[in-house]
């Protein structure tokens, strides 16, 4: 799959306090919005904490977490989850459950270091809450995160993730969603040529690298989806951390 990294529409919208909490000089990071239309949009801070942080937070987890690599259904049938995976989330919560798994939910306090890392994104992202969070980690090319949403009631119609990229770098991926609207039922009956050409802002890249932050918000989870694809000559581990806010009624939403 070849997807054309973005060059229009990435807005440099100016420096970013970075909430690095031990280095107050590295705390200048570029952030930028890319507006993906019709209410969604990306934010990207490509150093949203310093080197050593990063480092010292990705030997932390890749140690003390406790790791499992589920197994899932995929299209009705079973597989191994193609990454390790844990889960945390504040007292209280609906249980989360995806591809027919319902991760154990382990408390902030477990983890120390976690709340550290939650209070640096919290500080980076005013007005942003978080109370769950989705770990992942990746040990080498062949792990990776298929085509999804994470779309699950629980988050609510419009959630805000913010993800955090520790150690080897990956790309991520975004695609629109197929919509049957009126003007891309008639791009269906065009030729291939013409399509490409109309749909160049369907898809967007971002390498996420070492202490990065990529957050998605609007609409990004019901119109996009988004992914990790293997890459053949990785072989380092790549840690992710995804902060999600829980609705403690999602069924009062509806
Ligand atoms: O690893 C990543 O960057 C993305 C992970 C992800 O999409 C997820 O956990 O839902
Ligand atoms: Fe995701």
């Amino acid at each position: 799959m070849s997807l054309r990294k973005l060059k229009v529409a990435v807005t440099v919208v100016g420096e970013a306090t970075n909430p690095s909490p031990n280095n107050e000089n590295e705390n200048k990071a570029k952030r930028q919005t890319v507006v993906l239309g019709n209410g969604s949009e990306v934010v990207f801070m490509p150093r949203f904490v310093s080197f050593d942080q990063a480092w010292t937070w990705f030997d932390y987890l890749n140690t003390h977490i406790p790791w499992t690599r589920p197994t899932i259904r995929v299209f009705g049938r079973s597989c191994l989850q193609p990454r390790d995976t844990c889960y945390v989330a504040s007292p209280g919560l609906p249980q989360l459950v995806y591809s027919g798994y319902q991760p154990h939910a382990y408390s902030w306090d477990d983890h120390p270091p976690l709340k550290q890392i939650l209070e640096a994104v919290h500080k980076a992202l005013p007005g942003s809450s978080f109370n769950s969070l989705l770990l992942n980690r990746y040990k080498g090319g062949n792990d990776y995160v298929g085509w999804h949403s994470d779309d699950e009631k629980l988050y609510g119609s419009t959630p805000e993730i913010a993800s955090l990229t520790l150690g080897c770098e990956r790309e991520f991926f975004l695609k629109k969603k197929p919509s049957k609207t009126c003007q891309e039922s008639r791009d269906d009956q065009e030729p291939k040529s013409k399509r490409l050409k109309r749909n160049h802002a369907d898809q967007h890249s971002f390498t996420l690298k070492h202490g990065s932050l990529l957050v998605m918000r609007g609409y990004t989870q019901r119109d996009w989806m988004h992914s990790v694809p293997k890459r053949t000559k990785v072989e380092a581990t790549r840690i992710n951390l995804t902060f999600r806010w829980v609705l403690e009624d999602p069924d009062a939403m509806s």
